[in-house]
């Protein structure tokens, strides 16, 4: 088991209001996981992704990785589980426009402090784009590629040092029809080669591409099916 959630409930307080986010949720994901976690706006999706993704922390409840309780981690370990556990796709891309596509794929090496996997994953960000489609858009800027190009090159930057995890939060959200099949083809790629991918969608068909649905109301879960076939 690679995430484990115990009764994690997340409260919002501005000015004296509060909300409740989240009211309760225990969930369990195994590593090579393909998950969607689907509901209406205003359900608790990103809420949900942003405390897996140690972006925020629950008001109370549990948070395993690994086996591990993450509200014993420090801020500096929470930043490396970011930067080494998952890789983060986002619906408006997040790109430094004017960076090329082989600068944004290898921005997070900034953060690594091992020269010799720093070395390693450097040399391997061209076999990345290459296995993402997007080797010939190298040394473009990205903000001359398509939607489908600029979600490629957020996914090989999510990619690049590793992650065990990808966490998409509406990947295909800004993204045509077609443009979304092609991008869920490439997640259902990674996922077959045994990366966990859990994405947050409101759109009927990318969840149908996951092999688990797990659907929030009210900051429950009212639903967690997963398909046998
Ligand atoms: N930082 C915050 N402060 C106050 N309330 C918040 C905050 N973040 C989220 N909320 C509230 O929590 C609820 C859940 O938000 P969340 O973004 O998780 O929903 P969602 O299911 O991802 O919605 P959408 O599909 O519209 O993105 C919403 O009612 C939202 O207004």
């Amino acid at each position: 088991m690679i995430i484990k959630l115990k009764d994690v409930t997340k409260k919002f307080t501005t000015n004296d209001l509060s909300f409740q986010a989240l009211a309760g949720i225990t969930l369990s994901v195994n590593e090579g996981e393909f998950i969607a976690i689907t509901g209406t706006s205003g359900s608790g999706k990103t809420t949900l992704l942003n405390i897996i993704g140690c972006l925020d922390g629950q008001t109370s409840g549990e948070y395993l990785i690994m086996g591990e309780s993450v509200g014993k981690f420090d801020e500096a370990r929470k930043a490396s589980l970011r930067n080494e556990v998952f890789g983060f796709v986002l619906q408006d891309f997040a790109l430094v426009e004017h960076y090329t596509v082989r600068q944004n794929v290898t921005l997070p090496l900034m953060y690594v402090k091992d020269k010799k996997k720093k070395k390693g994953r450097e040399n391997g960000a061209k076999d990345l784009l290459a296995k993402l489609g997007i080797e010939h858009k190298e040394k473009e800027r990205t903000a001359l590629l398509s939607g489908g190009q600029k979600q490629r090159v957020a996914i090989g930057r999510a990619l690049i040092n590793e992650p065990k995890l990808i966490l998409a939060d509406e990947p295909t959200g800004a993204l045509d029809q077609k443009t979304s099949k092609d991008i869920m083809e490439v997640l259902k790629k990674l996922n077959e080669e045994g990366k966990t991918v859990i994405v947050v969608t409101h759109d009927p068909f990318v969840a149908n591409c996951c092999k688990r649905v797990i659907q929030l109301e009210d900051g429950k879960i009212v639903s967690d099916t997963t398909r046998t076939a």
